[in-house]
């Protein structure tokens, strides 16, 4: 089998423990987002919405452009402050380290703003992994579960779609890189409690990935 030319990767439950997002980083965000509204009346030259809807968004986990940049400059401030340190899974750092050294080009799709997925992967407890990155894309690209989104992310890093390998929790995101001619790979992680597709190639860690798809590995 070919290995492929280049990974895209996603981050809540393929990097990164889903309960880090959700029990760590969105209460962190949600508990400072009134001093925020107070503070800010626009962002990046948007209107910052009412408290009460930016409250039902984050109910929701709606992937919302603007939410989300918000979330991301509260983040910022938890970074530089010291109070949050961003927690990868133990297997990550090291396979990427070795596809990079190999020459496989790296790149992040998630619905976290580009200077979340920056923040993140800068204040690993690895240390500071965005080098090993190429690009990073958000919801800018285009939501994550249509195809469309892919088409625009392989054009944009000037790869054919079929030398990208794209990395994922979440079925339908797979099922749209897939209709975008990528390969997939499910990450089916014990402790995110991940349903295993039956549509898609499985690994419970980025070793068994790098195994299953050619990718460098010890
Ligand atoms: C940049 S870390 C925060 C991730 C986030 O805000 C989110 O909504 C998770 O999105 P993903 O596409 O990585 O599942
Ligand atoms: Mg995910």
């Amino acid at each position: 089998m070919v290995p492929p030319a280049a990974v895209l990767t996603d981050i809540e439950g393929t990097t990164t423990p889903i309960a880090f997002v959700h029990r760590v980083l969105f209460p962190y965000a949600r508990a400072r987002l009134a001093a925020f509204c107070a503070a800010h009346a626009e962002v990046g030259g948007v209107p910052v919405p009412p408290l009460e809807t930016l409250y039902a968004q984050m109910d929701r986990d709606e992937k919302d452009p603007v939410l989300k940049t918000i979330q991301g400059m509260i983040w910022e401030e938890g970074y530089a402050a010291g109070e949050l340190k961003a927690e990868i899974y133990a297997d990550v750092a090291p396979a990427l380290r070795r596809w990079a050294r190999g020459g496989v080009r790296l790149y992040v799709y998630s619905s976290g703003s580009v200077p979340a997925q920056k923040l993140l992967f800068g204040h690993s407890a690895e240390g500071d992994l965005t080098p090993l990155f190429q690009a990073y894309f958000d919801t800018k690209a285009g939501p994550k579960r249509e195809a469309a989104s892919y088409g625009a992310i392989t054009r944009g890093i000037g790869i054919p779609a079929g030398e990208v390998l794209f990395l994922s929790d979440v079925e339908a995101e797979l099922d749209a890189a897939r209709a975008a001619g990528l390969r997939t790979c499910q990450l089916v992680r014990p402790q995110d409690g991940t349903l295993a597709s039956a549509r898609h190639p499985t690994a419970v860690d980025f070793a068994g990935v790098a195994q299953q798809f050619g990718l460098p590995h010890v």
